[in-house]
């Protein structure tokens, strides 16, 4: 059972090789048994769960009796096709054995690029969790070619749970949790427990997963951090124990309620992960991260004033309680439970598990949208004026006189990605000797260097060819050059966004903003 005195949010991700066998491509029905068990125990404690399932495509490999995925874009289709349908029939049949009502939510990346068609979409998973009907997930392979894909399951739930502002996003696997390389390939991999920034996660995740399997753990990582921008806490954990979910809730929800609470002088130092080997059995393992776990929220629900600007941005830091196990932590750690005391005194029972803790500023709504429901067809290279005019308290919308380069071809309403450039500034003295400006960094444009790449994304007014033809003007210069002027802004601020690191440099009041920021 959940301790949770509120309604939660849960969305679970299912891998291909939690739902059908690596070679025979058979459903794990067991597997699938134990989480349906799950699942309705959720719901009969009234939380609301939505299902990511993947499998359409190896459940129809199995179907058709063919030993491999097909080469060919269209065949995989079909595929997909006849496996989603009998996927769904048989997570129905098993979710109708107790009752529950499911319903199948097919989404591509097309689908929520258009602002209405994305509210449709919360709104019926709105609908559905109220009803207290389990929706279940899957990418449109039919419809979705590269372009409109979101690609892998991994990254379409971590949308899926910003878009509901769910709590927790599972991504239930066939690895314990995220380990610093490869346990299929590295016997001597160790887990990471807890990740405070994806961004600056040293893991290598470079290798591919199982045989079925899309995207490995690097897809998980994107979906972790897409996830964690919305406040969802984020877990990886294997999908062969089902109830785990529970063990994990509630670890999460007492460290939250704990965090709450002034931290004691006397916690103790921050502890190592205690784990035999990096292929572990399925048994729940307890840990006693709870009180460092706890002080590290704490720090994050009141920190200390951030110094951290655009140029000197660099990510949070990253905690990842990770130590190689001495022989006899080694047989200690299967057997013993070793949790630090909870208020009430007992002691914490948690299954191996990494963590992604979420971001105390939530990107919600609008902004989520915009961040990760667009697809950016090119890039919108800005200067530092106008980065500061976007971003500061009272935000302006983006002017043509900040657009500095524009790069790939776009149309009017369309998505872009920002870049930040910086000037580099030109000795007065003529005769003085200094460093030519150079395109080293990848800067698109002599002169200039890059601060940042990718910030942020805007909503165009202007297509790629007309901005080309006013960046750099001031706004009165639009009507002159293009005939006409619908708007002086080149993205309004209301379509503008830019990702957390990025969103709130200290010290950019604005104030003392020159140049397109006076206009802007
Ligand atoms: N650093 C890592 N930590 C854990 N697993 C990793 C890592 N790098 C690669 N992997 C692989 O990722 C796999 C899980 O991804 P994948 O096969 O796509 O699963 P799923 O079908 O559940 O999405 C694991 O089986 C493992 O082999
Ligand atoms: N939509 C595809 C799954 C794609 C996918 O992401 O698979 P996985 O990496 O196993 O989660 C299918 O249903 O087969």
């Amino acid at each position: 059972m959940v301790k949770s005195t509120r309604q939660l949010t849960i969305v679970i991700k299912l891998g291909t090789s939690s739902i059908c066998d690596e070679k025979t491509h058979e459903p794990l029905i067991s597997n699938l048994s134990l989480l349906v068990e799950t699942v309705v125990k959720l719901r009969r404690e009234n939380h609301r769960v939505i299902l990511v399932s993947s499998g359409a495509i190896g459940i129809g490999l199995r179907k058709l009796k063919l030993e491999k995925r097909p080469k060919l874009l269209s065949k995989c289709q079909a595929i997909a096709a006849i496996g989603q349908c009998e996927l769904v029939a048989l997570w129905d049949k098993l979710f109708s054995l107790l009752g529950q009502p499911v319903a199948q939510v097919l989404l591509t990346r097309n689908d929520i690029v258009d602002r209405q068609q994305y509210i449709n979409a919360a709104n019926t998973f709105s609908e559905l969790l109220s009803m207290g009907v389990i929706p279940i997930v899957n990418e449109n392979d039919t419809l979705a070619v590269s372009e409109i894909k979101f690609g892998d399951n991994d990254t379409l739930s971590g949308i899926t749970a910003g878009m509901v502002n769910a709590d927790y996003l599972f991504l239930m696997t066939d690895v314990d949790c995220l380990y610093d390389k490869n346990p299929r390939l590295h016997p001597d991999a160790k887990p990471i427990m807890v990740v405070d920034d994806v961004s600056s996660l040293r893991a290598d995740v470079s290798t591919a997963g199982s045989a079925v399997g899309t995207g490995g753990m690097a897809t998980k990582l994107i979906a972790a951090k897409l996830a964690t921008s919305a406040g969802v806490t984020t877990i990886i954990t294997r999908s062969s124990v089902p109830s785990n979910i529970f063990h994990i809730v509630n670890y999460c929800q007492s460290i939250k309620s704990q965090s709450q609470t002034p931290v004691r002088s006397s916690s103790p130092p921050l502890p190592h992960t205690r784990h035999p080997t990096a292929t572990s059995s399925d048994d729940p393992i307890s840990t006693d991260l709870l009180a460092a776990a706890t002080k590290l929220e704490a720090t994050k629900l009141s920190p200390s004033p951030s110094s951290t600007s655009l140029s000197t941005a660099t990510a949070h830091h990253t905690v990842t309680f990770v130590n190689s196990p001495t022989p006899s932590q080694q047989t200690q750690s299967t057997s013993t439970l070793v949790g630090t005391p909870t208020s009430d005194k007992t002691p914490l029972k948690v299954p191996l598990h990494t963590r992604f803790l979420p971001r105390t500023k939530a990107v919600r709504d609008r902004h989520f949208w915009l961040l990760h429901g667009l697809k950016p067809h090119g890039t919108l290279y800005i200067d530092q004026g106008a980065y500061n005019a976007l971003t500061r308290s009272n935000r302006a919308g983006l002017l043509p006189v900040g657009v500095v380069c524009v790069h790939g071809e776009f149309h009017q309403l369309e998505a872009v990605s920002l870049t930040v450039l910086r000037k580099i500034p030109q000795p007065q003295d003529a005769g003085e000797r200094s460093p030519s400006p150079t395109l080293d960094d990848g800067s698109p444009v002599r002169g200039y260097s890059v601060v940042a790449r990718d910030v942020g994304r805007a909503i165009v007014n202007y297509s790629s060819l007309e901005i080309q033809k006013i960046k750099g003007m001031k706004s009165s210069d639009i009507k002159p050059v293009l005939e006409s002027a619908d708007t002086e802004y080149i993205s309004h601020r209301d379509n503008t966004a830019f990702f957390p690191k990025y969103e709130n440099p200290q010290g950019n009041s604005g104030d003392s903003s020159k140049g397109s920021e006076d206009e802007a």
